[in-house]
């Protein structure tokens, strides 16, 4: 082996394909067999020392690429491309002004200060495998609703409105106010160019309506900017899951919004200026107040005490500020004194830039830093202070915060936040919108009429985080969404200016404000989160096939995550697993795609995107919304396919698939010569040992590196003696095969959430579902719809089960009763043509693309499947330990997983690492 370590993950894919080699060229070689059939008994390897993860293998050398490329990459259309801006430049941006991408609508609000652009660009309608037709058919019983909208993505993009030109740029160059419209879906009397009708609000969409049309030859429908705040505001708070949070002294908690219990409140939007308004229900409300001391006076006064050249300087200059050296305080009056008898203490603020009033100092004796804080302060308390009156005036006690004012801005939201609690000792809660400056933009969107928006609910949408689809204007436009290109030079760029990504926003520990004063500013210092970044707003994805998983016992208290990563020590280890995993990941994903320059190009700005994120979330946890570790895995995946990796494990799955279908028949041989209990217990220890084949995870990627299949299979068995460390198995015996004689009945339908390719299902799920069968009970095989590191799909399920059934007729029966085999009859081994007289196997793919699984967001062909389901099977760590773990089912739920990491071994079952779980939980 020595010599040889030079592409070590290769090393183990060759012994692979020698092991296969052996089996497909010798089919009764003997030492294969034999190795299986110690597997299945579970006995020791005589000759080799169990345990040797030493490594001490002959290993083949490593082979080249023999992976192929994928062909599914889409064409561009590169017609009329030229470069814009200074072709000098590194990496300029290419502008493709005839690739279309499907873009349906958009929507402007057009304010005094910025102009806010929400764009939506549709799916590619996703075609099911014909071999799963007849599955879908079978279960859903005809009863598929046909969805009024269409899947797709909604985008957020703003300008400043002094840079109008670049937002008409933006629009023309993605082509957006000609987008392509579905006339199934859309209202079709947009298609005409020439009578092409946007929807716009604020003040910009009669000011400028005669410029859109003169540049872009459309008219704008304009509507009311009270109406689409309102409407931006609900449709926010009624559909996305953490859209509020509260944001005090530095921390910041997200805000589950019932829904039954959503108004009244106070709508407070801060842009140039304050609009307050009260908000009694979809469409009904009423503007109360405002207040003329707002978003505008800050950056205006600002610029003109500072002479700072953007809002974001003016901004960050704040966080270095002091503003005792220019706000007069209560000790500055009452010589160093609280005023007590009032409940003032000596540090708050008597009078904002009371101090300035000193004829010893003159502007430029004023550090800008101090003004621009003292100044942001006293805006913020002002509104603060007005938001409560108001709210005081109509008995509310929740106020929302919008408007860009806002910013994410740590410090800003913990000021008004206090002036909020401060002035009404506690009663109201101040509450801040993650899309903050997009309302009236939303509602502007949301007035397209037939859109079907307004019906969406909380598990239909899904947020992205994707990167090179821009949150600002400006300088990045051009290319149309989705074009790769673009993308991988966004993340070159950002790279090259290197703090932009990691910048974080200002978290200081948490302090106190003490007693009666606006004092001590609890989160402050550090630098302002990039805005240009594009990474604190995600682009939200609407999926309205997406249910809430029917058989959860309790879907409101559901929480899919088990791992809370709002602990920082937590987040820490996964952060540091996550980026120790990367560089293999990319390795694979770029062998993937052929390993091309190309590839290589892709993976690296995977590499750093997926990095940015990380960065992002480790500065602040809660930027995306409440993080679990589930959401981290998922990015992962939602990263790579953001760069066009469809299935970085994809060649791996194959030839694990392929060994592991050779060694099936023997197994299933081994396991009935077992009476009906030892076979049981087999079944269960085998789905648990081949639940080591985890790409996913670090210490397996460790043991792929020294040893081979069988290998590690053996080391796996060798793990599974009872007590395992859950060990609910004589639980679920009992009520498999029943106790003292009595046969209990069984099963009507299980639904098995598979894992990972290779011998997890074909040597671990295949059996058990064959044997769930065998027993007369239906069984439905959900996997994901999308890949995963090595987990296998909904679409690769068929081929490998039709593969099984040419030598199991128990499989062959159950798939051609479940539609799975379309042309078994010619492929049996006997060729023999029975009647399909089995209870059905089927196939339904889960809705998901990621290693875990979010029960409150599952494909509506899985929540029709459950329907009749009485067993879960929850199999693997993802989704039955990361996520699951702590659900609780309408039905009995078995979770099965072996534990591949120390940590969430010792946490979880206060055990170690190859542990095994087996829970059984009845119906609850
Ligand atoms: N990049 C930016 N440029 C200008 N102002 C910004 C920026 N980011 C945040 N702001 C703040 O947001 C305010 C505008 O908020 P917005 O909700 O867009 O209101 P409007 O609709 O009046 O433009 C500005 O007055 C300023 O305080
Ligand atoms: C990504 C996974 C959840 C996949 O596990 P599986 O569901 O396939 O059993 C798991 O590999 C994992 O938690 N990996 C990260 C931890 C580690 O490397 O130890
Ligand atoms: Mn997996």
């Amino acid at each position: 082996m020595a010599g040889l370590t030079g592409h070590p993950v290769l090393e183990i894919g060759d012994k692979f394909e020698e092991l296969q080699n052996n089996i497909i060229n010798n089919n009764k070689n003997k030492e294969v067999i034999d190795k299986a059939r110690l597997v299945v008994k579970g006995e020791e390897n005589s000759n080799n020392n169990n345990n040797n993860q030493g490594g001490e293998r002959d290993m083949a050398p490593p082979t080249s690429n023999s992976l192929h490329r994928s062909g599914s990459r889409p064409q561009l259309d590169l017609s009329k491309a030229a470069i814009q801006g200074n072709s000098e430049e590194r990496d300029p941006t290419i502008l493709l002004p005839n690739q279309s991408d499907d873009i349906s609508h958009f929507a402007l609000d057009i304010g005094g200060s910025l102009i806010k652009l929400v764009y939506f660009s549709r799916h590619e309608g996703q075609s099911i495998d014909d071999k799963r037709k007849k599955t879908v058919k079978e279960i859903s019983n005809g009863s598929r609703r046909s969805y009024p909208i269409l899947g797709g993505r909604l985008h957020f993009v703003k300008f400043e409105t002094s840079k109008l030109n670049e937002c008409l740029d933006f629009i023309s160059s993605k082509q957006l106010h000609n987008g392509r419209i579905d006339s199934h879906y859309w209202n079709s009397e947009a298609t005409n160019k020439e009578n092409a009708v946007i929807k716009a609000t604020g003040g910009g969409a009669y000011k400028f309506a005669d410029l859109f049309k003169e540049r872009l030859g459309v008219s704008i429908d304009k509507e009311d900017e009270m109406d689409c705040l309102v409407a931006g505001a609900n449709f926010l708070l009624k559909a996305i899951r953490h859209e509020a949070f509260t944001h005090m002294e530095g921390h910041k908690e997200f805000v589950q919004i019932d829904h039954n219990d959503l108004f009244p409140y106070l709508l407070v939007n801060v842009g140039s200026g304050v609009s307050m308004i009260k908000v009694d229900g979809d469409g009904k409300f009423q503007r109360v107040s405002g207040t003329n001391v707002g978003g505008g006076t800050y950056w205006g006064l600002g610029r003109l005490l500072t002479k700072c050249n953007s809002f974001d300087e003016l901004l960050e200059l704040s966080q270095r500020g002091d503003n005792r050296t220019i706000d007069m305080l209560v000790g500055d009056i009452y010589g160093g004194m609280d005023y007590s008898k009032i409940g003032l203490s000596a540090s708050t603020i008597a009078s904002s830039f009371g101090k300035a009033i000193s004829d010893k100092k003159e502007l430029e004796d004023h550090r800008p830093e101090d003004i621009s804080l003292s100044l942001l302060r006293m805006i913020s308390y002002n509104i603060g202070q007005i938001s409560y009156l108001n709210a005081l005036r109509f008995g509310l006690k929740r106020i929302f915060f919008g408007g860009f004012f806002i910013r994410g801005h740590a410090y800003t939201m913990d000021t008004i936040s206090f002036a909020v609690h401060f002035w009404s000792q506690g009663q109201a809660q101040a509450m801040f919108l993650r899309h903050e400056g997009f309302l009236g933009a939303l509602g502007a969107f949301m007035s397209y009429e037939k859109l079907g928006l307004d019906d969406l609910m909380v598990h239909q949408l899904v947020e992205r985080f994707p990167m090179g689809a821009p949150y600002t204007g400006g300088k990045i436009h051009g290319p149309p969404l989705g074009n790769l290109n673009e993308k991988i030079s966004w993340m070159e760029k950002f790279v090259l200016k290197g703090t932009e990504i990691t910048a974080p926003v200002p978290m200081a520990p948490p302090g106190t404000t003490g007693l009666g004063g606006f004092e001590v500013p609890s989160s402050k210092g550090g630098t302002l989160r990039s805005d240009a970044s594009a990474l604190n707003v995600g682009v939200l994805h609407l999926v309205p096939t997406l249910e809430v998983f029917p058989l959860l016992a309790n879907p409101k208290m559901y929480e899919p995550n088990t791992i809370d990563l709002s602990d920082h020590c937590e987040l820490e280890y996964w952060f540091t697993v996550l980026s120790e995993h990367l560089p293999d990941l990319v390795d694979k994903a770029v062998a993937s795609e052929g390993g091309t320059g190309d590839a290589k190009r892709r993976g690296d700005a995977f590499a750093r995107a997926f990095s940015a994120h990380l960065a992002r979330l480790m500065e602040e946890p809660a930027a995306y919304g409440k993080l679990g570790l589930a959401n981290l895995l998922e990015l992962r995946e939602e990263c790579l396919r953001e760069f066009q990796f469809l299935d970085a494990y994809r060649s791996i799955k194959q030839r694990e698939n392929e060994v592991s279908l050779a060694v099936l028949p023997d197994l299933l041989m081994e396991l009935d010569r077992m009476d009906e209990e030892a076979r049981l217990l087999t079944l269960i220890e085998g789905v648990l040992a081949a639940n080591i084949f985890d790409w996913g995870s670090r210490a397996c990627v460790d043991l792929y590196h020294k040893g081979t299949i069988i290998d590690i299979y053996r080391m796996s068995r060798n793990k599974m003696q009872r007590p395992w460390r859950v060990d609910d198995f004589d639980l679920f015996r009992e009520r498999m095969l029943g106790s003292e004689g009595k046969k209990p009945r069984p099963h009507k339908r299980a639904l098995l959430f598979v894992d990972n390719s290779g011998a997890d299902v074909v040597l671990g799920m295949l059996p058990l579902a064959r044997e769930l069968l065998r027993r007369g009970t239906e069984v439905v095989l959900v996997a994901n719809s999308l890949p995963a590191l090595n987990d296998v799909t909904a679409m690769e399920l068929p081929d490998i089960v039709a593969e099984a059934a040419k030598h199991c007729d128990i499989l062959r029966r159950a798939a051609e009763a479940g539609g799975l085999l379309v042309d078994a009859m010619t492929n049996t081994l006997d060729g023999s043509k029975e009647n399909c007289s089995s209870v059905p196997l089927m196939v339904v793919e889960n809705g998901c693309g990621s290693p875990c699984i979010d029960l409150r967001q599952v494909s509506s062909e899985l929540a029709s499947a459950a329907k009749h389901a009485d067993l879960i099977i929850l199999e693997g760590m993802g989704r039955a330990l990361h996520t699951n773990f702590n659900a609780w089912f309408k039905c009995e739920a078995l979770k099965l997983a072996m534990v591949k990491n120390q940590r969430l071994a010792e946490k979880l079952i206060k055990g170690e690492i190859y542990d095994c779980v087996c829970r059984y939980e009845p119906a609850s």
